[in-house]
């Protein structure tokens, strides 16, 4: 209950500084200040949420024969490293130190390089709201800051959000340690739009699946396969909405889109494009760079969101994670055939189904091999839902429930209350 009292009054401060951090936020990342001040929203729910479980940490008491027994207690694990991406700098940080605290452990958070801000002005709120000095830590630094957390000794558990490739390393030097490790990886999530779905809100979740947070966003739903009969209507309707999207200057109210996180990326993300159409994609919308009137806006990473067309599953821009804002889209004919070729991928972070018919929806999702799935909607971030991937898009879960088993250990003890009855 004391842990739970300090993360109320850290999501306490967090509402009320709520138009500061998100501006901070867009000043770290490059996304607009309407979707900086959605994550700071998340990451206060996030706060509340696990307070609310603090308290509800117990285990099992299991009788056996002769009036003997055995409970289970959860316990820390002790100190956790975790390891963030710069997508959603502040709330990748808030969903591994609220479950992490939460279970009485100790953390040290290292953000990206390229976001380093909003989680120092995290530890300062965490202390503000009666963390105890050292419980939760931030370092700065890349890759080699990153190895060290990894192998050091003292670091029980390692909570990773970022990349395959990383990812990979991470497990590498987890299992030197035997440490445990949860892994939130990247993905090329299928998103499957049925002719009987409701199409307005099937192109409202096509873009959300798309194009948030400049397309930066390991969940997104990039691969839209859309049902033959209604593919005419629903790109025609996308490609008009996708060419109204704002963007521009990420601190003024109407922008919808700001900047990708750096040049390197920014050209990444065009070199995709470029592929795409040697490799006969068309664009139908997007994929230029894009150039603000505003004189000191002209060197940003802004580029316009682009939609491709013709697309085939063999393609790369069908194939890998782009992490950018292009959505791919691809006809198909039948519920079997989509199914097969949604998860014909390695990824299997997320999915999505828009249909009418909930029979079939339920159907689709239970034979999607992805760890998140939306229904009728997409991108949205319930605190209370578990999140987190299959196959390489990594295991162990954020958010929900689940999240505590993942931030503590179980220890089991066996009483006995007759007397000891040796073999010897
Ligand atoms: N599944 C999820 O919840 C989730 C959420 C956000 C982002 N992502 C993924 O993150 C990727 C984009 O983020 P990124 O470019 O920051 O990823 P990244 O793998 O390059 O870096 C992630 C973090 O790991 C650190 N790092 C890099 N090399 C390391 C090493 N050898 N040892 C230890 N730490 C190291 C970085 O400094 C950074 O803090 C995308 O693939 C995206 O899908 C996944
Ligand atoms: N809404 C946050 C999703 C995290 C993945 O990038």
């Amino acid at each position: 209950m004391e842990r739970s009292r300090v993360l109320l009054e850290a999501a306490r401060i967090i509402r009320e500084q709520r138009e500061e951090i998100a501006t901070l936020e867009t000043i770290n990342n490059g996304k607009s200040i309407f979707e900086a001040r959605v994550d700071i929203d998340i990451s206060w729910q996030c706060l509340e949420y696990y307070a609310g479980l603090a308290g509800s940490l117990a285990g099992e008491h299991i009788q056996l024969p002769g009036g003997s027994f055995g409970y289970t207690r959860r316990e820390p694990l002790g100190v956790c490293a975790g390891i963030g991406a710069w997508n959603y700098p502040f709330q990748v940080a808030c969903w591994k130190a609220a479950p992490a605290l939460a279970c009485g452990n100790a953390m040290v958070f290292k953000p990206s390089p390229f976001t380093p801000l909003t989680v120092v002005r995290l530890a300062e709120i965490f202390t503000e709201a009666g963390v105890p000095k050292g419980l939760f830590n931030v370092v700065q630094g890349g890759a080699a800051t990153g190895q060290f957390l990894c192998h050091h000794p003292d670091v029980a558990k390692i909570s990773f959000t970022g990349s395959v490739p990383t990812g990979i390393k991470i497990m590498g030097m987890a299992a030197k340690g035997i440490k445990p490790v949860t892994l939130e990886l990247g993905g090329k999530s299928p998103l499957i739009i049925f002719s009987d779905c409701a199409l307005e809100n099937a192109v409202n979740g096509a873009l959300m699946a798309n194009f948030l947070t400049q397309g930066e966003v390991c969940c997104n739903g990039t691969r839209v396969f859309v049902e033959r009969k209604i593919l005419d209507v629903f790109t025609k309707e996308v490609v008009k909405r996708t060419q109204k999207i704002k963007i521009g200057d990420p601190l003024l109210e109407d922008t919808r889109m700001g900047a990708l996180i750096n040049r390197p990326h920014l050209d990444r993300v065009q070199g995709f494009i470029k592929q795409a159409k040697e490799q006969g994609a068309e664009v139908l919308c997007g994929g230029d760079l894009y150039v603000p009137d505003d004189p000191k806006l002209k060197n940003g990473y802004y580029m316009q969101p682009c939609v491709l067309g013709n697309c085939t599953d063999d393609m790369t821009c069908v194939k890998e994670e782009i992490f950018g804002p292009v959505m791919s889209i691809l006809p198909f004919d039948t519920e079997e055939e989509v199914v097969e070729r949604a998860n014909n991928t390695k990824f299997g972070l997320a999915g999505g189904v828009f249909t009418r018919d909930i029979q079939k929806a339920h159907r689709v999702v239970a034979a999607l091999k992805a760890g998140m799935c939306f229904i009728n909607n997409y991108n949205i971030s319930p605190v209370e839902l578990p999140f987190g991937g299959y196959k390489a898009s990594g295991f162990g879960r954020e958010n929900g429930r689940a999240a505590m088993e993942y931030y503590s250990q179980l220890k089991t003890v066996c009483v006995e209350m007759g007397d000891v009855e040796s073999v010897f």
